[in-house]
């Protein structure tokens, strides 16, 4: 049970990510303001598709012919709330799989009740960095609002907990990321320090997760890819920026070059 998880084979990766290009799947995102175009391109370069629809009277209709749906809390309002309970219920009738990212749980009351409340409603996958998996477990956290200020590899046994209570999978990032379904895991050892200087790169992966979560096989393989994919992008593009501007546009031309044999 807590023996190192392995890194994800590149192979394995670069299977996830052809198998992905060839269904590009449809993502409905309802996600928080500050990302919304950032996560719909990071979904087009990766190879899905995004639609943010987000009226609480089409919210429903749509998760139900989506592939996946993503939620995340970052900017919810009551209303934004009405919208995502709807279609998280669509999308379990609809067997559609769903991915929370619960964006500064812990300290905010409304945001934490919300996250606790669509833990029991089975998401496929949360994505979410170290501080908030602590808080989604109960634990004491060092978030400052929306970043983290804890170690993924102090959350994974907490990670581990709360993807065999819930029946779900747990990603939780940082400089590794680790991937569980509670009891097998994988980890992500990539990625670059420029990535927690833009805003949104966690949420918009949890997107790309999303996207990956709609293919037919090995979920927690896909969802481990998902990671690898976006930290893979990040390191090789960190080094050809400038700064924080420059990195997230060469972000996108990144992931939509990206290979199989860069995951290798
Ligand atoms: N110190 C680090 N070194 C390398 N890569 C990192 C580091 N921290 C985060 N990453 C990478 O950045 C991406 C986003 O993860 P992070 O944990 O920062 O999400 P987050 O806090 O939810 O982000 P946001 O809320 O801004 O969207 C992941 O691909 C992760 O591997
Ligand atoms: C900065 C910020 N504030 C609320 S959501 C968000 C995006 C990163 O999670
Ligand atoms: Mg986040």
């Amino acid at each position: 049970m807590n023996v190192e998880p392995a890194e994800l084979p590149g192979l394995a990766a670069a299977t996830s990510l052809a198998l992905l290009r060839q269904h590009a799947p449809l993502v409905h995102c309802l996600t928080n303001d500050v990302v919304q175009a950032f996560t719909a391109n990071t979904l087009l370069a990766v190879g899905a598709a995004p639609a943010m629809v987000i009226e609480p009277r089409e919210a429903a209709q749509f998760s139900a012919v989506a592939d996946a749906l993503l939620i995340n809390i970052g900017t919810l309002t009551e209303r934004r709330g009405v919208s995502m309970l709807a279609a998280i219920e669509a999308a379990n009738q609809a067997g559609t799989p769903w991915v929370l990212d619960p964006v500064a749980v812990g300290a905010l009351t409304f945001r934490t009740e919300f996250a606790l409340s669509v833990l029991p409603l089975k998401p496929a996958a949360i994505r979410a960095n170290a501080s908030e998996i602590l808080a989604l477990a109960g634990q004491p956290a060092l978030g400052r609002g929306v970043d983290s200020a804890d170690d993924s590899r102090h959350a994974l046994p907490f990670a581990r907990r709360l993807a065999e209570e819930y029946g779900t999978l747990v990603a939780v990032t940082g400089r590794v990321d680790f991937i569980t379904d509670g009891e097998r895991a994988w980890s992500v050892a990539d990625g670059d320090i420029m990535m927690t200087r833009v805003t949104g790169t966690g949420c918009a992966l949890s997107a790309v997760v999303a996207a990956f979560c709609a293919l037919p096989g090995d979920r927690l393989q896909h969802v481990a890819a998902a990671c690898r994919v976006m930290a893979r992008a990040g390191r090789l593009t960190a080094p050809e920026s400038a700064g924080p501007g420059s990195f997230a546009v060469g972000l996108l031309d990144r992931l939509y070059r990206l290979q199989g044999e860069d995951l290798q």
